[in-house]
Formats: C-alpha cells, structure tokens, sequence
C-alpha cells in the first residue's frame, strides 16, 4: 500500500505538474483479483480499488490484524453489471451505482467479479453494516441545460442514510451533454474529500480544478482514477463528455452543507 503524506498550500505556487499528480491524483488503482490501496494521511483516509475475486488485505501500515480493526468502509459498484460483496459470510448485491458500507470489527471482506472503488475512515465505533441502492440513497436533481451541470446527486453514507463514525459517501451521475460538477465550488476546512471520477470513456478526460480559490491549479483525470481534496483545496471538474463519481469524506463533522462556498468571480 502507497503511503502519501498530507500537503500544505503554500507548496501549491511553484509546484510542477508530475508534483502536483504524484500527490493529489490517485492513478492505476484497478488490476483483475487484486485490491489496491492507497493511505493518505490527509484525515488518514485509504482510498482503493477492488477488482474481483479477491480480498481485502490489512497491509502493514495500518499495523492491524484485519483492515477493519478500527476502521469502516465504503465500497461503491463502479463496473456496469450487479456484483457482490461478501462480509463475514453475508452476501450483498450490489447493482451500479450502489454502496455497501461495512463497519468497524467486520472480518473478512471479500469482492466478487465486478469492479468497486473503496474509501476508508477511522472509525471509533462499530456501525452496523448496510446496503445503501439508489432508491434509498434520496436522489437529488442539481444543475441545468444552461450551466451544462444536469445530475443527480445520490447521498448513501450521511447524517439522514446509512449511519457511520465519520464517512460521509454519495455518487454523483451527470446527465448526456452535462460535463461539470459543483461548480460554483467550495471547500470544507473540516473534512477531507475524495472524488473518484468513473463512466468516462475510454480516451476523454475530465479537467479537475484544485487548490487554494485563489491559487487553483488543474488535474487531468482519467477513468477510475480518484483525487485526493484536502480540506483546504476547492475541487470541481469539466468533462470531456459526461461521466459519474464517488465523493467520500472524512473528518470533523458529518453536515454535507458545512462547506464554504467560492463564489466564480474569487477563483483564480
Ligand atoms: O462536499 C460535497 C461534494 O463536493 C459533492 O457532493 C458535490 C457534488 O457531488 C456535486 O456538486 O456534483
Ligand atoms: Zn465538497
């Protein structure tokens, strides 16, 4: 398992382009029967990709005998087909677009054929593991023709849905013809945010905004691969062409709305 180590924005100004990805953008996460991890000591979140059949490792980092031990888990389906994850025995289907969240103390997890993006948390406590589909996940329509920013915002892990210690987890689906995400922007001093851009095609990208509201700089994002927001960093994107995305957070509070809004006309 990669380790990162967490970033301060005045090393934004300056920073090259192979800086900038080697610390923010999470690439090559996705391999046949392997999970991939990586730790970030940005609110120590572990963002990973599984492709199954394979299970989830403790690696040494985490100096833990099951990954689980004191951490809980978001697993996403990001492939097209149903597929399933195993806890503890227990099956769950997942279809497209779903969230499993497994809790704290859970033993082994382990990922059937399908491909799921992964995000964790510490986590103080254990919270039952749960199903989220998208029904449950109260969908939310943002965004219009006008601002070409059309989509559905599907919140399953928050303070109103599936309960956790600190993660906070939804998918974001932008409509045919829609290329941005929140934007206007934001940041969130209390949290850390990951977003993990997935249903890109093949070959297009997504133009990824992050830093400072006055000191941004851009991230060129392909398919199933994540960024790495930390609290003090706006994070926004154009597609190419439409796509969708995991957004997870982590960190002092669970309030979605306890953001700081940037106004278009503040960017730089
Ligand atoms: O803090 C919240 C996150 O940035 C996302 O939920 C925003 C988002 O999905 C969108 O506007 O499309
Ligand atoms: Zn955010």
């Amino acid at each position: 398992m990669e380790v990162r180590h967490a970033t301060a924005p005045d090393q934004v100004p300056g920073a090259t382009t192979e800086w900038l990805r080697a610390r923010f953008l999470v690439e090559d996460l996705f391999a046949p029967g392997e999970v991939r991890l990586v730790y970030s000591h940005e609110d120590r979140m572990v963002v990973g990709g599984a492709v199954g059949p394979a299970r989830l490792p403790s690696p040494a980092p985490l100096r833990a005998d099951r990954f689980l031990d004191r951490r809980e888990l978001g697993v996403v389906n990001v492939g097209d087909g149903t597929g399933t994850v195993t806890v503890d025995g227990a099956p769950y289907e997942l279809a497209p677009k779903e969230c499993l969240y497994v809790g704290r103390g859970s033993r082994e997890v382990d990922f059937g054929g399908g491909a799921f993006s992964l995000v964790s948390t510490p986590a103080h406590a254990a919270h039952p593991t749960a199903l989220s589909t998208l029904a449950d996940a109260e969908p939310v329509r943002l965004g219009g023709r006008e601002g070409a920013d059309e989509r559905t915002i599907y919140k399953h892990v928050h303070a109103g849905g599936v309960r956790s210690c600190q993660l906070v987890l939804g998918v974001t689906v932008l409509e045919p013809g829609s290329m941005w995400n929140t934007m206007p922007c934001h940041t969130h001093e209390r949290r850390t945010e990951v977003y993990f851009y997935f249903g890109l095609p093949a070959g297009q990208r997504v133009i990824h905004l992050m830093g400072r509201p006055d000191e941004t700089r851009n991230l060129v994002v392909a398919d199933r691969q994540a960024v790495i927001s930390p609290p003090w960093s706006v994070h926004c994107g154009f597609g190419t062409r439409s796509y969708s995305f995991v957004w997870a957070m982590g960190g002092e509070n669970q309030a979605y709305d306890d953001m700081e809004p940037v106004e278009i006309g503040e960017l730089r």
